[in-house]
């Protein structure tokens, strides 16, 4: 499941390599700045479309290229040993090529569809420390891989909502709004639904998870959908129309939707410690993950950065223990072997980075 082989070319600091990943445990070693972190940047593209680390390609083209070349070959489903290749260039002015399965591609959105992934790295506690977008975007990973029509739904929203935030710049009345938001408060209504069906299901499992990697917190998950779920959608857009035109924007609806979580009655990121909010980042993502495979013949692959920062010898074991019980494909770094110990199984591969050149043990 997963990436069954990955091939790099000028990316970042690495020329050319090629790895032939495990479908458990892939472990990779290397010193400070030997190109580990680029390894998981590369796979972030090929199941995002994106880096996780910046938004400029010229940052990420090898020093003196014009673009730089990924190739994979990926395993979606569970016992079905048919391969999808992916390949995507990208020039440093932001020029994209992406060929699936040998066709040409138009939409990078099409990738998290062949290569769903979680990826866990040092600033992963803004997921919890941030604005909501975050959040939202959290449960809609989740949502996306479960309902076939999320996708579509969403991109009808998204277009609607810049309709509805340009006429209300415009300052027309609100006749001229009534049908935008009738359709509007329709799709935002579907959203919200399918948002709370998942979330109705994978709380349960991440506080499971919460009790486990954090014992000594109550935990208390909750979600807001956007809108005071007593009243109509249509109605309230009509009802904060004059504000909504003060501000400029759509106060309210499934754009301002958000998941809030507690720790002993308290915002979860005002209690824990750093350490303690990458152990909650880790019990949502993990949770995710395991519902996506108990609920679909899809499996997620994880990315951790940096596996042992700021956890502890038991917590690194927890972890592990979470993580090789998944049976998901997992790749992590970390400098030394002694960091991931609790992580060698045997079936785990485990491969070296050194100036960019990357070797299988
Ligand atoms: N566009 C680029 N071209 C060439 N080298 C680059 C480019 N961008 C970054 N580098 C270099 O690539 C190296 C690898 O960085 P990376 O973050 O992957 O290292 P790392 O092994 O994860 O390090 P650490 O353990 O310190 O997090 C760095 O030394 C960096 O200076």
């Amino acid at each position: 499941m997963g990436l069954v082989k990955l091939n790099l070319t000028d990316f970042r600091n690495i020329k050319h390599a090629s790895m032939q990943p495990g479908a458990g445990i892939n472990i990779i070693l290397g010193d400070n700045g030997s190109g580990k972190s680029s390894v998981l940047e590369a796979i972030h593209y090929l199941g995002l479309g994106r880096s996780f680390r910046t938004h400029l390609t010229s940052r990420v083209v090898h020093h003196g290229e014009k673009d730089f070349t990924l190739f994979s070959e990926c395993r979606q489903r569970l016992n079905d040993d048919r391969i999808t290749t992916i390949g995507l260039k990208k020039s440093k002015n932001s020029d994209t090529e992406l060929k699936i399965a040998g066709q040409k591609a138009e939409r990078l959105a099409e990738l998290p569809g062949i290569l769903p992934l979680q990826l866990i790295h040092p600033e992963s506690f803004t997921l919890l420390s941030s604005g909501p977008k975050l959040r939202r975007q959290f449960v809609d990973w989740g949502v996306f891989h479960l309902e076939t029509d999320f996708f579509a739904t969403w991109a009808k929203l998204t277009r609607l909502l810049k309709q509805r935030n340009a006429i209300l710049k415009s300052g027309k009345r609100y006749a001229e709004l009534a049908y935008w938001d009738k359709e509007f408060a329709v799709q935002g209504t579907i959203i919200a639904q399918m948002r709370r069906r998942y979330l109705e299901q994978l709380i349960p499992i991440i506080k499971s998870a919460l009790a486990d990697f954090l014992p000594e917190y109550d935990f208390d998950i909750r979600y807001h959908q956007g809108w005071d779920r007593n009243i109509e959608l249509a109605a309230l857009l009509k009802q904060n129309f004059m504000r909504d035109q003060q501000l400029g924007y759509t106060s309210l609806g499934p754009q301002k939707a958000d998941i809030r979580i507690r720790a002993n009655g308290v915002p979860a990121h005002d209690i824990l410690s750093r350490g303690q909010l990458k152990l909650a980042v880790c019990a949502m993502r993990l949770s995710q993950g395991l519902f996506l495979s108990q609920h679909s013949n899809k499996r997620c692959t994880f990315l951790i950065d940096d596996f042992s920062s700021e956890l502890d010898d038991s917590k690194r074991k927890l972890l592990a223990q979470y993580l090789i019980e998944s049976k998901a494909q997992v790749f992590v770094t970390a400098i030394d072997k002694s960091q991931v110990t609790a992580l060698l199984t045997e079936d785990c591969k485990m491969f070296h980075v050194e100036h960019g050149k990357l070797i299988e043990f």
